[in-house]
C-alpha cells in the first residue's frame, strides 16, 4: 500500500434474500437459498479483501392487499446458520447478521453470536434491529411486538444483558487441570441482569470467542435509533446513498458520539449501495437502466404506489403520470415493511413534488426513488466515485448488494477492487485476523454511561468491559485461522 494514502474505504457484501432487489427473472440468477450461492458470493467477497459479509433479516413475508408480496425474493433460510457453513469455508473475511431484539431473548442470541465468533476464529457481526410490527409478531409468544417507543428500551437492555453474559467467563475460566480435578473455575458464567425487560441470572453455557463481543451493527433511521448507534453500535447501515443525504446524515451521527464519550472512528456509517460496472460508462448506464426496469416492472411500480397511497390503483398507467387522488393514510396495503410505515402522506407528497419536476411516469418514479444502482460506470468511474464519497465524509464505506445472486460482485472484485489497490484505499492483503481488525476497530465502545472502562474480574459484572484480544478465551481456535495481527490501514 502506499505511503500517503486517504481514508480507508470499508466494504462489505450482501446476499440479497428478503426484499425485491435483484432481478431473479434474469437467466443469469441462481437460487437465493442454495449453499452455493451464499459460498460462491461470500468466496468473491474474501477473493476482494471485504471487511465482511452480511445477511439482512425478515421475519415475516411482507403482505399486499393479504397476499405475500411476489416481488420479494422470500424463502431466506436463518442467517446464523447459514453464516456457521461459510465459516468453515472463508478463512478471514467477517460473517455478519440480523438478529432482532423485539423477538428473541438475551441469553440464546448471546449464545448464538459467541458461538459464531468461537467456530469463525472472531469473526462475527450481530446488526441489532428492532421491529414495532404487530403484523410480524404474530409469529411469536404473546404476539411479541412492543409500542414503538419501547423498540429501543428493549433493544438497548438487550444489549446490555448480552454483554453481561458474554463477559461472564474470563480468558482463564476454562480450566482442565487434571492435577486438581478442576474443568473450569467456580465463578465461570455467573450473571445477574435485572432491569424492566429482562430479569434473569444464572449460568452461560457457552465462553465467548476471540473478540470477546461481536462487533455490534444499527441500521435504525429514527433519532431514538441514531442515539442508540452513537451509544452502541461500532457500525451502522443507511439507506442514504445519494451524497448530499449521505454527507448529512454521516455529520449526524458522528456528531452524537462525543456525548457517550466515543470518538468519530468507533463508529463505522456504511450505506447500502448497487453498483454496475461495465467497458465504458455508457455501456454501464444503459445496462443500469436495464436493471431497473427488471427491477421496477410496471405490476411493481404500481405495488410500491400502493404502499405509499394506501388504496388500491391498479386502475392506473404504471406508464402514466401520478394518480390525482390523495393518499388514504389509515389503511396499510403492504404489510410487514419498516420503510413506507410512516410519514406516508409526506412521502406522497415529496414524490409527487419530484415527479412533477422531472417530469416523471408512476414507473420512471419508482425507479428514480427506489430502483437506481449508487455507482454507474467503468471501472476506474466507480472506483473513483466510491473514494471521493469516503474521502468527503459522505460514509466510510459501502454493503453492496448485488443485483444478480450469486455472480453480481464478479466484475467489482475483478475490475474495481484494484483500482482503489493502486489508490491505496484498500487492503491488498488481509492483515489482522478478527473482523474488528478489517474495521480497524480495537476495542469495543465504552460510553460513558455504562460505567466507562473497566473489565470484568471474575464473579463481577462491571460495565461491558474490553473486548478480548485474539489470543484471549482460549486462542485462535476457529475454523477460519489468522495471524492475529492488527489492522489498522486508516490513515487520516
Ligand atoms: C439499511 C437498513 C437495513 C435494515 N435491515 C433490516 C433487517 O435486515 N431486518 C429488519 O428487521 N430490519 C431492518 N432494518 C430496519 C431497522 O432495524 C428498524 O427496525 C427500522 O428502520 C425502524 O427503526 P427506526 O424507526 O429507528 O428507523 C434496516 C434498516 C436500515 C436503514
Amino acid at each position: 500500500m502506499p505511503a500517503t494514502v486517504g481514508r480507508r474505504v470499508h466494504l462489505a457484501a450482501q446476499l440479497p434474500g428478503i426484499h425485491n432487489v435483484t432481478v431473479w427473472s434474469d437467466p443469469r440468477s441462481e437460487s437465493q437459498i442454495s449453499i452455493d450461492s451464499f459460498i460462491r458470493l461470500a468466496r468473491t467477497a474474501e477473493r476482494g479483501k471485504f471487511d465482511f459479509f452480511f445477511l439482512a433479516e425478515g421475519l415475516r413475508l411482507r403482505e399486499h392487499k393479504g397476499r405475500v408480496y411476489d416481488l420479494d425474493i422470500a424463502g431466506r433460510p436463518e442467517n446464523l446458520t447459514v453464516l456457521s457453513a461459510l465459516a468453515a469455508v472463508t478463512t478471514r473475511l467477517g460473517l455478519a447478521a440480523t438478529v432482532n431484539a423485539t423477538f428473541n431473548e438475551p441469553y440464546e442470541v448471546a449464545r448464538r453470536f459467541a458461538t459464531l465468533d468461537r467456530l469463525s476464529g472472531g469473526r462475527a457481526a450481530w446488526n441489532v434491529v428492532t421491529s414495532h410490527d404487530a403484523f410480524t409478531g404474530e409469529n411469536f409468544r404473546r404476539g411479541g411486538f412492543l409500542p414503538e417507543a419501547d423498540r429501543y428500551t428493549r433493544a438497548a437492555e438487550f444489549l446490555t444483558a448480552a454483554r453481561k453474559l458474554w463477559d461472564s467467563w474470563s480468558e482463564d475460566d476454562l480450566k482442565a487441570d487434571a492435577g486438581t480435578g478442576e474443568f473450569i473455575a467456580p465463578g465461570a458464567g455467573r450473571f445477574t441482569h435485572q432491569g424492566r425487560h429482562f430479569d434473569i441470572s444464572g449460568r452461560f453455557t457457552t465462553p465467548p470467542g476471540p473478540q470477546g463481543h461481536p462487533v455490534i451493527i444499527q441500521s435504525g433511521e429514527s433519532d431514538t435509533g441514531r442515539e442508540f448507534a452513537a451509544s452502541d453500535a461500532e457500525v451502522v447501515f443507511s439507506r442514504h446513498n445519494r451524497i448530499d443525504a449521505a454527507r448529512e446524515f454521516y455529520r449526524d451521527v458522528k456528531r452524537r458520539l462525543a456525548a457517550y464519550g466515543r470518538r468519530p472512528d468507533d463508529l463505522l456509517i456504511l450505506p447500502t449501495a448497487g453498483v454496475v460496472v461495465a467497458d465504458t460508462d455508457e455501456e454501464a448506464a444503459a445496462y443500469a437502466a436495464e436493471i431497473s426496469r427488471g427491477l421496477v416492472g410496471p405490476q411493481t411500480a404500481i405495488a410500491h404506489l400502493e404502499a405509499v397511497w394506501g388504496r388500491d390503483l391498479s386502475g392506473y398507467d404504471p406508464d402514466g403520470p401520478l394518480p390525482d387522488v390523495e393518499p388514504e393514510d389509515e389503511v396499510p396495503l403492504l404489510e410487514g415493511h419498516s420503510v413506507f410505515r410512516k410519514g406516508r402522506a409526506e412521502t406522497a407528497r415529496q414524490w409527487r413534488r419530484l415527479a412533477e419536476e422531472r417530469n416523471l411516469s408512476i414507473r420512471e418514479l419508482v425507479i428514480e426513488v427506489g430502483g437506481r444502482q449508487t455507482f454507474v460506470g467503468s471501472p476506474r468511474t466507480v472506483a473513483d466515485a466510491i473514494d471521493d464519497y469516503v474521502q468527503t465524509e459522505g460514509a466510510d464505506g459501502f454493503v453492496l448488494v448485488p443485483h444478480l445472486v450469486p455472480g453480481g460482485l464478479d466484475d467489482f472484485v475483478d475490475r474495481v477492487v484494484p483500482i482503489l489497490q493502486e489508490k491505496g484505499v484498500h487492503r491488498d492483503d488481509y492483515t489482522g485476523g478478527t473482523l474488528r481488525d478489517h474495521l480497524g476497530l480495537s476495542a469495543a465502545p465504552r460510553p460513558a454511561r455504562w460505567g466507562g472502562p473497566g473489565r470484568r474480574l471474575r464473579g463481577g459484572h462491571g460495565g461491558h468491559g474490553a473486548i478480548a484480544g485474539p489470543s484471549r478465551y482460549g486462542g485462535n481456535s476457529g475454523i477460519g485461522g489468522h495471524d492475529g495481527h492488527d489492522d489498522k490501514e486508516t490513515s487520516a
